[in-house]
């Protein structure tokens, strides 16, 4: 279905290009895009069909909405892609697993902090309103951060101390992901690379300056503490950390790993492994605080498995069955990367029959996949059963991609969103701070995020005091 042709020129007028919409000079298509472009995108296709031909700007874009399409452009040889990422081996993210857990336990405890502090303050019948949205970041940015360089830098414990570098760290960090919800349409780029969006421009070399003085600190702080004969350092609680894993490639082929592929992969990581798995966890609370049957389904399968009297535990997700089909749904309907960008600047090729003309950009539109009426019954409704037995009523979903460009922490991921919601389900109750139903609107990015923070009311289950208090 996609096939390389010989290369034609932007003037080549014999194009056989995809259904299109009339567009405007300059702007192409720009006009239409007043939704997150995703959901235009879903809404062009359910007129045109599965492949379709836009401008954004002067920007040729062909979009793909057909999961068979999908496959074959993420897997075949288009060019930009193959070639994209910059992981030439296999990283062992096994080690990772559990840090998630750990994390999570910090949260719950400053949910509990809060809940005490309501007592004094504001509490409605003993609950405290939370916000979840920025806890669940910091959760996961320190997540990440010692997956990557074994340090947390949001969330510590009351004896660790603040340090300068924390706060530089934050700062730099909070500007980054501020930089990628402002994308701008002619400046779409692949998910993970430095955003340099046009209207951010101006913005982004202070961010990226910090981000990079403080990876280079860590790469050389790492470096001397090896060759200072410190040969465990770079294990964080007997894990082995990316940076550590990164500077054995360099000894291994200095050509392909200089620091500044280093710094590249690990902006990745940190900018990949953050917001995906804090926004997938507060889409699929906003959806359980709407359900409250479900959340109560889910509470249920987590006592049975679990008991009363210890917490759940990331090996305990994967006998979790109703929570791993909560996790697939809302992956389905919030995919972190709603588009994918299968191709930034196409050599030609051609998809479905239709050419792909010369310096195009190749979408797979994932969202517009996963709602799609004709492959899923009430495709806009949270139903985690249609997941029950494997069955995803025969309908595809690929939220981690696909290809050699797949997210390589597919697993983890799945695991890490499991066991932070399972645990919260676990000790904390949980309703909707008034009668209205949590807001679901999305908001415009590079990742798919809520456009109001989530709210809610919780009250800590006495687990919580028991393992968190001591008591
Ligand atoms: C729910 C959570 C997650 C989702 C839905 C997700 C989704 C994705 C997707 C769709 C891609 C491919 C993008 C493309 O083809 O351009 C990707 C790539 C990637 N992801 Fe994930 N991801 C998640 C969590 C994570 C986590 C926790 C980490 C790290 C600890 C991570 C690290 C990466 C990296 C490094 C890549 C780039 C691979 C490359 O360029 O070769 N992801 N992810």
């Amino acid at each position: 279905m996609v096939k390389k042709q010989r290369e034609k020129r932007r003037t080549d007028v014999s194009y056989n290009l995809p259904p299109s919409l009339p567009s405007l000079p300059v702007l192409g298509h720009i006009h239409l895009f007043a939704k997150p472009l995703h959901q235009t995108l879903a809404d062009i296709a359910g007129r045109l069909g599965p492949v379709v031909f836009l401008r954004f700007g002067s920007r040729p874009v062909v979009v793909v909405s057909s999961p068979e399409l999908a496959e074959v452009c993420l897997n075949t040889h288009v060019s930009g892609r193959t070639g994209g990422s910059l992981l030439s081996f296999p990283v062992d993210l096994a080690a990772a697993a559990g840090v998630h857990e750990e994390e999570s336990l910090l949260l719950l405890r400053g949910f509990l902090r809060e809940t005490d502090a309501a007592e004094a303050e504001w509490s409605v019948g003993g609950a405290a309103k939370v916000e979840l949205k920025s806890r669940l970041f910091a959760m996961a940015v320190d997540a990440v951060t010692r997956i990557v360089a074994g340090k947390r830098y949001y969330i510590y414990e009351e004896e660790e101390e603040e340090e300068e570098g924390r706060r530089r760290f934050r700062e730099a960090v909070e500007g980054l992901f501020g930089l990628r919800k402002s994308y701008s349409v002619g400046g779409l780029l692949p998910f993970l690379r430095w955003v340099d969006a046009v209207e951010v421009g101006q913005r982004l070399p202070r961010f990226k300056g910090a981000v990079d003085g403080l990876l280079q600190e860590l790469i050389d702080e790492h470096r001397r503490r090896r060759g200072g004969g410190d040969g465990e350092f770079g294990e964080s609680h007997g894990r082995k950390t990316l940076i550590s894993m990164l500077l054995s490639q360099q000894t291994a082929h200095p050509d392909s790993y200089s620091d500044t592929v280093i710094k590249e992969i690990l902006v990745g990581f940190i900018t990949a492994g953050t917001d995906t798995i804090s926004n997938t966890v507060e889409w699929a609370m906003s959806h359980l605080l709407n359900n409250p049957e479900k959340l109560k389904k889910a509470k249920v399968e987590v006592e049975e498995l679990v008991g009363r009297h210890r917490l759940l535990r990331t090996s305990d997700v994967r006998d979790l069955p109703y929570l791993r089909c909560i996790v697939a749904e809302t992956l389905r309907l919030h995919p972190a990367a709603p588009l994918i960008v299968a191709d930034e600047s196409s050599n030609g090729c051609s998809v479905d029959g239709y050419d792909v003309p010369w310096g195009s950009m190749l979408l797979v539109n994932v969202y517009g996949i996963h709602r799609n009426p004709e492959h899923w019954a009430w495709q806009d409704r949270f139903v985690p059963e249609r997941f029950q037995d494997s069955r995803a009523e025969g309908g595809v979903v690929l939220p981690f991609g696909l290809g050699r460009r797949r997210c390589p922490a597919e697993g983890l991921a799945g695991q890490a969103v499991g066991v932070v919601l399972g645990l919260m389900i676990q000790c904390l109750e949980w309703e909707r701070v008034g009668r209205e139903e949590v807001d679901m609107r999305e908001e415009a990015g590079m990742t798919l995020a809520k456009a109001t923070p989530l709210e809610a009311l919780c009250i800590p289950r006495p687990i919580l005091y028991q393992v968190l208090n001591g008591i």
